[in-house]
């Protein structure tokens, strides 16, 4: 009761210090926005009362009903929501807008300052540091990884054959995380390690996204004192003890295994690669570590990034295409036609020159992630006031680019719920506003791993 009061008082306390004021530029601009109409004290902020599936079904809502732009705001914040590809471009090609706050902000005890979530000049300094390990070099140097795997991953499945039911949702992502751990924390890490740990990785992780998003749901505990006090906050420090564990544990056995092999400084064309290529991610880092450019906090930082950005939104991506293409016998057709030809009867294992020839494939990935995008929305902190869609935006609000809305716009792409890999035939791409799809992001702050996904 004392705690529900304190939250009362203290939430009314900062709506009225900030939106509540009419004299404030921010109020002033903000009521401007169209959007659904507030209560008195709260705002919309009744909005975030609901289940995260129910959020979601809202905010759908909203874009149907505010076709381009609308708002959110309650107490000390304000949320503006965009889907106009002019809007995005805005926004994404501008660097005075790379700032990120809420809700990047709820995974910083996990991911730290890492790539993700950090901002300004340790952004930069991380960004330039890292950019090497994802150049296209790499990629052709763990070909043979994905192919082992993937090999791997098949005969799993074949034996699934016949049964009933098979979730596939665990495999994907077991061996996306194996496939993501060696070609960034490059190809000696322990695969026993990772094999016993990996369970527990995905109950922690799994739970620590059901402590975010309750967190983004419930519009009190974006206050950290308030947050920490509940119980979500005792959850989020359990997964976070076992995420840490065993992220310390993949970086200490890499290091050990460089001492082991005493390698003290690793080049590009190293021998500790057996050819030449670019370091992985894990050992550009150690490498830097030993240069004095990061401490072992910045190494785990990116690791936990890493691990968790890079295997979430593939494993994602891989099963919503999987699962789509598995209930679409024509687009099936065609993919098998179109391997035919590359193959033809041969049992051979594809080489990276095949992808290139795996086009309908690639529009197939294509379609699956503008109906699918893994990650539906990004936020941006405005640093300045900025027009979009004709209204004004005040400085110190978040910006949240809805991906998945712009990708479900009738406009852009007719009959948007259909899955029709030919909207993505260079004719048919090229004609689209380029921020007409962004899964990946787009600008200085894209994804990073984007080449790793769609070469
Ligand atoms: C289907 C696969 C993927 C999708 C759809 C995807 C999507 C995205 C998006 C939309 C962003 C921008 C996030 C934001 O602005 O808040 C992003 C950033 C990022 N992605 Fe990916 N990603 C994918 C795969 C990967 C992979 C494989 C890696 C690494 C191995 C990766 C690492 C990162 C990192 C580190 C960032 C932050 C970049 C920065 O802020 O400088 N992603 N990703």
């Amino acid at each position: 009761m004392i705690f529900t009061l304190i939250v009362i008082v203290f939430c009314l306390l900062i709506y009225n210090y900030s939106f509540n004021n009419k004299k404030s530029r921010k109020a002033e601009l903000m009521s401007k926005i169209p959007g659904p109409k507030g209560s008195l004290f709260i705002g919309t902020a009744v909005t975030f009362l609901l289940s995260p599936e129910e959020l979601f079904l809202k905010s759908r809502e909203l874009y149907k009903d505010y076709k381009g732009i609308t708002k959110f705001y309650g107490f000390n914040f304000g949320i503006v929501n965009i889907y106009d590809p002019d809007d995005i471009e805005t926004i994404l090609s501008n660097s005075r807008f790379i700032e990120k706050r809420s809700p990047y902000t709820f995974l910083g005890s996990w991911l730290g300052e890492g790539l993700l979530v950090s901002n300004g000049a340790k952004w930069q300094e991380r960004r330039k540091m890292l950019t090497p390990a994802f150049h296209f070099n790499i990629l052709k140097k763990y070909f043979r990884s994905f192919l082992d795997h993937t090999q791997e991953f098949f005969e799993i499945v074949s034996d699934e054959v016949g049964n009933e039911k098979t979730d596939l949702s665990a495999l994907i992502r077991n061996y996306t995380l194996k496939i993501m751990c060696e070609t960034t924390m490059a190809e000696h890490v322990d695969v026993t390690m990772m094999n016993t740990g990996i369970d527990k990785y995905f109950n922690a992780v799994y739970s620590l996204g059901q402590c975010v998003v309750e967190r983004l749901c419930r519009i009190w505990y974006y206050n950290n004192f308030i947050y920490k006090l509940s119980s979500v906050a005792r959850r989020e420090t359990k997964a976070l003890a076992t995420l840490h564990e065993f992220t310390e544990n993949v970086i200490r056995n890499r290091r050990k295994y460089l001492e082991n092999k005493n390698i003290i400084e690793m080049t590009e064309d190293d021998e500790v690669y057996g050819k030449k290529g670019r370091l992985a991610m894990l050992d550009l880092l150690l490498q830097n570590e030993r240069e004095g450019k990061i401490d072992f906090k910045g190494i785990r930082e990116e690791v936990d990034t890493f691990m968790f950005e890079g295997h979430d939104t593939t494993a994602t991506s891989l099963m919503f295409t999987v699962m789509r293409i598995a209930n679409e016998p024509e687009i099936q057709e065609n993919i098998y036609k179109e391997l035919k030809e590359i193959f033809q009867e041969s049992n051979r294992m594809p080489t990276l020159e095949d992808l290139n020839e795996m086009k309908y494939l690639h529009c197939c990935i294509m379609e699956s992630l503008r109906i699918y995008p893994p990650v539906p929305f990004i936020a941006r902190r405005l640093k300045d006031e900025v027009v979009l869609s004709g209204y004004t935006l005040p400085s110190g609000i978040d910006c949240y680019i809805f991906i998945y809305d712009l990708h479900h716009r009738e406009d852009l792409y007719p009959e948007p719920e259909k899955f029709i890999p030919e909207r993505f035939l260079p004719e048919n791409h090229q004609k689209r506003h380029r921020y007409a799809y962004v899964p990946f992001s787009a600008g200085q702050r894209n994804c990073i791993g984007d080449r790793i996904w769609v070469p």
